[in-house]
């Protein structure tokens, strides 16, 4: 257990605040190959992780390794290009530890996106799956962000995770979706987090289809768990880029192919996440510019 303290974050957040009159209401973190959810922000202003005090560093191909801030259809949005996996040796402290910089800079809604592998029947490469629900394989193990001393500022010691994906959310991003004609390619469904980094074994992919899982990744189950902690309101979203392989002569996966996804499915969720961010309502008074 590697914990930071209250003031490693709260440095973090004074030096952004420092350099931007930005102040986010919600924050967006994108997955692999789904960087482009930040180009939709006006008046932008970005910061490589590397000039950021106390970011990690992105090491996967696809996640450029910038924070953007900027406005998007009246409201403020933070939005990270490119996240930190448990697989590239972070600690899930560092992995996790911009949720609870957004948290002290006014952040009262996140959002969650990730590629993932359908294990469902119904879903297909290219489908949109509103997460209702995780298995934090990890987390169950005890890999949990929060485990070590519990900073009491942030949250409780044993915070409930039940109904920890918004459902007004869920909502909400159904409707969007019927209105946009993409309904057809949306349904809710259970996201579990493996480690990684490699893809499943067949025997793997089986497991996970025999207990309930409609889709996996290696990632977002801690980021929820510490916003959820942290009192924040999280809609979650999984791009299906992929089946699992189930049997030896299904295709094999590859982390080309997963970006290629993201690409094709670029302006659907752009369109998706900004008209979810456009009507969903924020309850703090931070607007941007003051
Ligand atoms: O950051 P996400 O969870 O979208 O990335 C997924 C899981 C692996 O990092 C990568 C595999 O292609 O995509
Ligand atoms: N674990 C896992 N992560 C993914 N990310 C994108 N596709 C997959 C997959 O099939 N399995």
């Amino acid at each position: 257990v590697h914990n930071k303290c209250h003031d490693e974050y709260q440095k973090t957040a004074d030096w952004l605040m420092s350099q931007t009159k930005h102040r986010p209401q919600v924050a967006i973190i994108c997955g692999s190959g789904l960087g482009m959810l930040a180009d939709a922000l006006k008046c932008q202003d970005s910061f490589a992780y590397s000039d950021i005090p106390g970011f990690p560093q992105s090491t996967v191909q696809g996640h450029a390794g910038r924070l953007v801030f900027g406005e998007l259809k009246g409201k403020s949005c933070v939005c990270m290009q490119g996240r930190f996996h448990m697989y590239e040796g972070h600690s899930l402290c560092k992995t996790t530890f911009p949720v609870r910089v957004f948290k002290l800079l006014g952040v009262e809604t996140l959002i969650v996106t990730n590629a993932a592998g359908s294990l469902a029947d119904g879903l297909q490469p290219g489908d949109i799956m509103i997460i209702k629900d995780h298995v934090n394989f990890p987390g169950l193990v005890g890999l949990n962000p929060l485990c070590g001393p519990n900073d009491d500022k942030f949250g409780p010691r044993f915070p409930a995770m039940s109904g920890c994906y918004d459902k007004g959310l869920r909502r909400l991003a159904m409707e969007i979706g019927k209105q946009l004609g993409v309904a057809g390619v949306m349904q809710e469904g259970v996201y579990a987090m493996v480690g990684g980094p490699n893809f499943e074994t067949i025997a793997e992919a089986r497991l996970l289809h025999r207990l309930g899982v409609d889709a996996v990744g290696m990632s977002t189950a801690p980021e929820v768990v510490v916003a959820t902690h942290c009192g924040l309101r999280v809609f979650g979203l999984s791009l299906i880029t992929n089946k699992c392989c189930t049997h030896i002569d299904s295709d094999s996966v590859n982390h080309e192919g997963v970006l290629e996804v993201g690409r094709l499915r670029s302006h659907t969720l752009q369109q998706l996440v900004t008209e979810l961010i456009s009507r969903m309502e924020i309850n703090n008074n931070n607007t941007s510019n003051n």
